[in-house]
C-alpha cells in the first residue's frame, strides 16, 4: 500500500529496502513482491503522483512540469564552461513515478499495447504486447505528416522512411513512439505500481521519504556491508529514522541522487569526501564521474501554411478547446506529446570529423545525431507559422559530473553535464545542422518552407558564429546517465559490477539510469526501464 508516514509502515525491517519510487525502482519493486514471501519497502522523497493533472496530459506534460514545480527537484546547474558559463534548470522527478512521471514520453524499445495502430505507423512483427508499461503512437494526425513522408520519398538515400524505429534499426525517420495509454501518460507509477500491484500485501511504498545516507552495518574485519539507510520525513532538521534490509538495499534514486546518496554515506574518491567534511569508509572515485547528457539545440523555419501547432501555443481558446475535448475524450491534440516525427542519422564515414576524433557511436545501425521535426515554430513566436528540427547529439564525447557542494545532504548537488567541452559534441551538431537544411530541401517543401528564422545559422554565417549560436542555445534532453557506471568485475574503475552490486560492498546495488557505462544512442526511459527489468532477474536468482 501507500504511505504518508513512517509511522504507519508495519515494521523497520524488509527484505529489500528500495531508494526511489521512481522509473525503475518501481519495476524492482513490482518485480521482488511477484513473490509474496518477499518484503520490499520503497522509499520515495517526493509526492504522490495522485491528482497531478499535468503529468496525466502528455501534450502539456513536459512543459508544465519542467519549470518550478512541486513534482520536480527542481536542479540548476553550474555555470557550465562550455555552454558560455550559463546555468540552467535541470529537472528530475520528485514524484511516484520520478522522471517517467515528468519526461517527454519519447519511447525507443518497448511494447505497444493500445490502439493507435490506425494506418499501419509501426511494425507489429517487432513489439510485445504483454508489457506492464503502455506505448502508443501518436493518437493524432498532424498536420505536417504527409510532407514529411513524401520527403522520405524524395530524398531515400539520406532520409529513407523507416516503419519502426524500435526494431532495432532505428536509422531513418519515422512515427514517434511514446509512453501513453488511451491519451493518458503511463509512467512506472501508473504501470508498474497500478492497484493490482501496490495493493500487494508485502509491498510498502512511503513518500515524502527522503533518504539521506546508506548506513555501515558491519564491523571489524568483516566485508564493508550497508544494509541500512536513514530516511527522514521533516526536512533537515527532521528525527532520522533508520530501517533495516535484510537482504539487500537498492539505490534507484537517479543519476543525480545516486551517487550523491553514496557520497553523503562515505563512498567514493576520499578526497573529495574529506574535503566535504565526510568520513570517507570506501575508495571509489568513479562515483559521481562520467556524467553524460545529449546536448539539443536546433533550427526553424517560418512555413506558408496555417495548419501547424503554433496557433494553438498562443491562442487560449484554441487551447482550452484541446484541453476540454481531452477531458471528455482523452483525444486530440493533447492525447500526444505533440511529437510525431523522428529522424535518426548517422554522420558519414568520410566526414573529416572521424580524422580528429573516434567515432563514439554504438555501432553501424546506431545513430549520432537526432532529429526532432516538430511541427510548429522553434521558439512558439506571437506570429507566423514554422517547422522546426531540434538537432540533438546521441553519441557525446563530453564528460561531466555529479558532486558535493557540502556535508548537508539537503544542499543540492553539484551537476555539471560537461556539455559541449569536447569540440567533437560542437562539430557533430554542426553536421546535424547541414542535414536538417538538407531534409528541407526535398521539392515537397519548395512552396511550404519560405525561410530560415534564425540568421545565425544561416548558410553565410561563419563557423565561429555557428559555434557561438550552439553555445548559447544548447539545452538538455534530459537524458543524464552513466554516473554509477558498470564495469567489469575486475576492473579498477566504475562504480557497479555487471550484476549491479556496488564495488567492494556488500548489500548494495544499484538500479537506475546511472550505471550505463556509456550514454544510450536513443532516448533513456525504455533503456532504463530494461535495465530494471533484468537487474530485477539478476536479485532474484542472488536470492534463490
Ligand atoms: C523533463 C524530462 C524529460 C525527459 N524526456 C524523456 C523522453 O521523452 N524520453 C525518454 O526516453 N527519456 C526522457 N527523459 C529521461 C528519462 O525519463 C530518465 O532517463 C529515466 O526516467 C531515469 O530513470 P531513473 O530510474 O534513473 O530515475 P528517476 O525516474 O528520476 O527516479 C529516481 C527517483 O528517486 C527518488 N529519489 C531521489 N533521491 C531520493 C532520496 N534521497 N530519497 C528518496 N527518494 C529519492 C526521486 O524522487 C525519483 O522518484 C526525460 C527526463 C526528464 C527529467
Amino acid at each position: 500500500a501507500l504511505y504518508e508516514r513512517a509511522a504507519s509502515l508495519s515494521g523497520l525491517r524488509y527484505d529489500f529496502v528500495i531508494v526511489g519510487a521512481g522509473t525503475a525502482g518501481n519495476v524492482i519493486a513490482n518485480r521482488l513482491t511477484e513473490d509474496p514471501g518477499t518484503s520490499v519497502l520503497v522509499l520515495e522523497a517526493g509526492i504522490s503522483n495522485e491528482c497531478q493533472l499535468a503529468s496525466e496530459i502528455p501534450f502539456i506534460g513536459v512543459s508544465a512540469l519542467t519549470v518550478l514545480n512541486p513534482s520536480n527537484w527542481n536542479f540548476t546547474t553550474v555555470a557550465e564552461f562550455g555552454l558560455n558559463n550559463r546555468m540552467r534548470d535541470y529537472p528530475c522527478g520528485f514524484v511516484l513515478g520520478g522522471s517517467s512521471s515528468i519526461n517527454g514520453m519519447n519511447k525507443i524499445f518497448t511494447e505497444l499495447t493500445d490502439h493507435h495502430n490506425t494506418a499501419g505507423q509501426f511494425n507489429p512483427a517487432v513489439h510485445g504486447f504483454n508489457g506492464i508499461n503502455s506505448v502508443s503512437l501518436p493518437g493524432f494526425a498532424f498536420p505536417y505528416t504527409p510532407l514529411i513522408i513524401k520527403a522520405t520519398q524524395q530524398l531515400p538515400n539520406d532520409f529513407p522512411f523507416n516503419l519502426d524505429m524500435n526494431s532495432g534499426k532505428p536509422l531513418g525517420i519515422g512515427f514517434a513512439q511514446e509512453t501513453t495509454k488511451n491519451g493518458v501518460r503511463s509512467s512506472s507509477a501508473t504501470s508498474y505500481l497500478a492497484p493490482k500491484y501496490i495493493n500487494r500485501p508485502n509491498l510498502y511504498v512511503l513518500i515524502n521519504a527522503r533518504v539521506t545516507k546508506v548506513v555501515k552495518t558491519s564491523s571489524g574485519k568483516q566485508p564493508l556491508t550497508f544494509q541500512q539507510v536513514e530516511f527522514t520525513q521533516d526536512g533537515f532538521t527532521g528525527k532520522r529514522i533508520q530501517i533495516q534490509a535484510k537482504k539487500e538495499v537498492i539505490l534507484s534514486a537517479g543519476v543525480v541522487n545516486t551517487p550523491f546518496i553514496l557520497l553523503h554515506s562515505g563512498i567514493g574518491d576520499t578526497q573529495e569526501l574529506a574535503r566535504a567534511g565526510i568520513q570517507p569508509l570506501l575508495h571509489l572515485p568513479s562515483v559521481g564521474k562520467n556524467a553524460s547528457d545529449h546536448p539539443v539545440t536546433g533550427l526553424g523555419w517560418t512555413v506558408n501554411s496555417m495548419d501547424t501547432l503554433d496557433e494553438i501555443n498562443r491562442n487560449i481558446t484554441l487551447f482550452n478547446e484541446a484541453f476540454a475535448l481531452w477531458n471528455e475524450t482523452h483525444g486530440g491534440l493533447f492525447s500526444t506529446n505533440g511529437q510525431g516525427h523522428i529522424g535518426w542519422k548517422r554522420i558519414p564515414k568520410t566526414s573529416p570529423i572521424f580524422q580528429k576524433f573516434p567515432d563514439l557511436s554504438a555501432g553501424p545501425n546506431s545513430a549520432h545525431i537526432e532529429l526532432l521535426l516538430s511541427n510548429s515554430g522553434a521558439s512558439g513566436g506571437s506570429t507566423g507559422s514554422g517547422f522546426s528540427v531540434a538537432v540533438i547529439i546521441v553519441s557525446p564525447a563530453s564528460r561531466g559530473i555529479i558532486g558535493l557542494s557540502s556535508n548537508d545532504p539537503f544542499q543540492q548537488p553539484v551537476i555539471n553535464t560537461g556539455a559541449l567541452t569536447s569540440n567533437f559534441d560542437v562539430l557533430a551538431l554542426r553536421e546535424g545542422f547541414k542535414m536538417a537544411k538538407q531534409f528541407v530541401t526535398a521539392p515537397v517543401f519548395k512552396d511550404y518552407i519560405i525561410n530560415l528564422a534564425i540568421p545565425a545559422a544561416a548558410d553565410n554565417a561563419t563557423d565561429a558564429e555557428v559555434e557561438a549560436y550552439i553555445r548559447n542555445t544548447i539545452i538538455t534532453a534530459y537524458h543524464i546517465t552513466g554516473t554509477a557506471a558498470m564495469t567489469a568485475q575486475n576492473a579498477d574503475y566504475g562504480v557497479v559490477n555487471p550484476d549491479l552490486t556496488v564495488k567492494g560492498v556488500k548489500g548494495l546495488r544499484i538500479v537506475d539510469a546511472s550505471i550505463f557505462p556509456f550514454i544510450p544512442s536513443g532516448h533513456t526511459q525504455a533503456p532504463t526501464y530494461i535495465i530494471a527489468e533484468r537487474a530485477a532477474d539478476l536479485i532474484k536468482a542472488a536470492w534463490k
